[in-house]
């Protein structure tokens, strides 16, 4: 791992990475007078440590083309895409009523969560669930889950094919 970035300040993920002498920078949103401006950066601070793959797990913006153009990007949602995509796909699975969610990693594209699927793995609903203690189960599988993709795919390698990702060669 070369780098942690972030949108905000205050994230455990930023202390982690200090604890473990791991270079850390954080970009706001609001620090700048318009998103472009802030793609730019972004993909200019991560281009700094010349990364592999950049993993996005918990960041909660939309990559623009500056970065999506550079560099592969994972992402991890705690739904199984193409259902309940966007910022809050725990909540909307509860509200819908399903029995059955999960995880996706996926690389992202342009879209919002519409990017080709790597990995999924399935998380039942129980009936006395609500947001957390469902987000909680999903991340105990996401952790797990993304982890073993990674690891993968930086020592095999991946091709993408339409909206195939096969790991490996
Ligand atoms: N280009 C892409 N960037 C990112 C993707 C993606 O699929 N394509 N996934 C997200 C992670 N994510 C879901 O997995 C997600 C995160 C945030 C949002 C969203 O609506 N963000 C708003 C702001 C929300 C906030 O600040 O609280 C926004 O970016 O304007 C949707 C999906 C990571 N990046
Ligand atoms: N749509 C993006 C999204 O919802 N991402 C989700 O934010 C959580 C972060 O957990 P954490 O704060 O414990 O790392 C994770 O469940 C991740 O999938």
């Amino acid at each position: 791992m070369v780098a942690v970035g972030a949108d905000r300040d205050g994230i455990e993920g930023l202390s982690r990475a200090a604890r473990a002498n791991v270079p850390t920078f954080v970009e706001k949103l609001g620090d700048y007078s318009t998103r472009a401006e802030w793609d730019e950066v972004i993909s200019t601070r991560i281009a700094a440590y010349e990364p592999d793959l950049v993993v996005s797990a918990g960041f909660m913006k939309i990559l623009g083309k500056p970065t999506l153009d550079a560099f592969p990007v994972l992402n991890t949602h705690p739904a199984l895409l193409p259902s309940f995509p966007g910022a809050h796909g725990v909540r909307d699975a509860l509200a819908h009523g399903a029995k059955v969610t999960g995880c996706t990693v996926m690389l992202a594209d342009e879209g919002v969560d519409t990017g080709p699927i790597v990995a999924q793995e399935a998380v039942p609903v129980l009936p006395d669930d609500d947001e957390a203690t469902l987000h909680e189960r999903i991340k105990a599988v996401e952790r797990r889950l993304l982890v073993d993709v990674v690891g993968r795919m930086v020592r095999e390698g991946w091709t993408v094919s339409g909206r195939t990702v096969r790991i490996g060669k």
